[in-house]
């Protein structure tokens, strides 16, 4: 019989969902020692997280996350709202001895980041941040390429994150899920929003950056912030783009922008080896593209039979897919919230720590300073 995991929900909004969903479905699909209950849900909105505690079926709602940090039946305070919230909730729950689950970017800048990791440190509590795009299995495959040493020596790492939606210029700033927009709110544009998510899929399967030089664009300067109602000036990046240095020897580009009209949520990376490459598309999850020159033993694929191949990751044997349905069946976004949450209570049931935690969202964070840092000036910045 699994343990039961009392969770603390705060938000209701986009990452509420799924993590509600994941802790609703975690049990089905894995075998676990622990099994999470919906406790309490926590928002300033009364009515909204009343609404949200039915649909999902939390037993309780607060409205202020200190009064949920100091309820003795919480084990796990998870922060999904927006990112100028993280560090002070996220530093309250550690010193309270709560289990925290944080959405990214961990922190507004590395100030903060590097407490946050001090605090959950010297706590000792569990902690993870929800890069969801590792649980990707077709990422994990990517991850078990590397690791099989089928890439070989690695010369480039090519990163693209591609939104659209705030192209309009009547967009406004600040309110729900606008917050984006607003510097206040969110730190940065699409660097922390959207390169977090790329550097951390980077340093997961390439190891560390040492040095970046970075250009940002705003491209609408002034927009109207809802809460004060008159226009103001855009502190985000619209779009930012890096070169960067590996500690291995490899180089990389990164590009991400708000701004690539039809792109969505255009996520992809390119890897190339001396051995092979392999390419991700976020918008076709279940396919990883992988091109073998060398396998590891060190023969050569036969030249008639070179070519870029691409993996339905939907086998057995492929990370996570033994969880789901029968071969060929493709899973999707949320369950990589699932399969997260999944790695998360298997440490737990293990006294294990799992990653990514803060320590790895730090590094992501002081990667993320160093680009707009030289943004500024477009010279090269080490990452310390
Ligand atoms: N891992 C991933 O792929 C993704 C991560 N994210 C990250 O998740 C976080 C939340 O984003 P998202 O879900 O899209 O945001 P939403 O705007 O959809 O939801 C934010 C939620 O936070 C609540 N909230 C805001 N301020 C407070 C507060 N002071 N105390 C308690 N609750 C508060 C809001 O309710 P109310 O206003 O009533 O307080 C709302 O329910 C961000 O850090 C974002 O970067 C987002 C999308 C994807
Ligand atoms: O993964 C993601 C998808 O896009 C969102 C923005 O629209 C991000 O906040 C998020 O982290």
């Amino acid at each position: 019989m699994p343990k039961p995991l009392n969770i603390g929900m705060i938000g209701y909004g986009f990452m509420g969902r799924t993590h509600s969903n994941a802790y609703r479905k975690v049990n089905n699909f894995f075998d676990l020692g622990h099994k999470p209950v919906l406790k309490a849900c926590c928002a300033r909105s009364e009515d909204k997280a009343k609404a949200f505690a039915d649909q999902w079926g939390y037993e309780s709602i607060e409205t202020d996350w200190r009064k949920l940090i100091e309820r003795k039946d919480i084990d796990v305070i998870d922060i999904g709202s927006p990112n100028n919230t993280h560090f002070e909730i996220a530093t309250a729950a550690a010193e309270a001895g709560k289990m925290i689950l944080c959405e990214k970017p961990l922190a507004m800048n590395v100030a903060e980041a590097q407490k946050m990791v001090e605090t959950v440190k010297k706590a000792g509590v569990p902690n993870m941040v929800w890069f969801n795009y590792r649980r990707v299995p077709a990422i994990s495959l990517a991850k078990q390429i590397v690791d099989e040493g089928r890439i070989g020596r690695p010369f480039h790492y090519r990163a693209t994150y591609l939104q659209d939606w705030t192209i309009a210029e009547d967009v406004p700033q600040g309110g729900a899920a606008l917050w984006r927009l607003d510097a206040a709110v969110a730190g940065s544009g699409v660097t922390g929003d959207l390169l977090a998510h790329s550097i951390d899929t980077a340093y997961w399967l390439n190891g560390p950056i040492t040095e970046v030089t970075a250009a940002t664009e705003t491209f609408v300067k002034e927009r109207v912030h809802q809460e004060t109602g008159k226009k103001e000036a855009v502190k985000i990046d619209d779009a930012c783009m890096f070169l960067a240095k590996f500690a291995n020897g490899s180089i990389g580009t990164f590009e991400s922008t708000r701004y690539a009209r039809g792109r969505k949520n255009y996520n992809t990376f390119e890897l190339d080896g001396e051995a092979g490459s392999v390419f991700f598309n976020l918008e076709d999850p279940q396919l990883l593209s992988f091109f073998e020159y060398r396998n590891p033993e060190g023969q050569k694929t036969p030249s008639h039979l070179t070519g870029w191949r691409d993996i339905h990751v939907t086998n057995s044997e492929h990370p996570y897919m033994d969880k789901w349905w029968v071969p060929g069946c493709t899973i999707g976004y949320e369950h990589t919230f699932i399969n997260a949450l999944a790695d998360f209570i298997g440490g737990l049931d293990k006294g294990e720590p799992v990653k990514p935690d803060f320590e790895d969202a730090l590094y992501t964070q002081k990667v993320c300073d160093a680009v707009l840092e030289s943004a500024k000036d477009g010279q090269w910045k080490k990452i310390g």
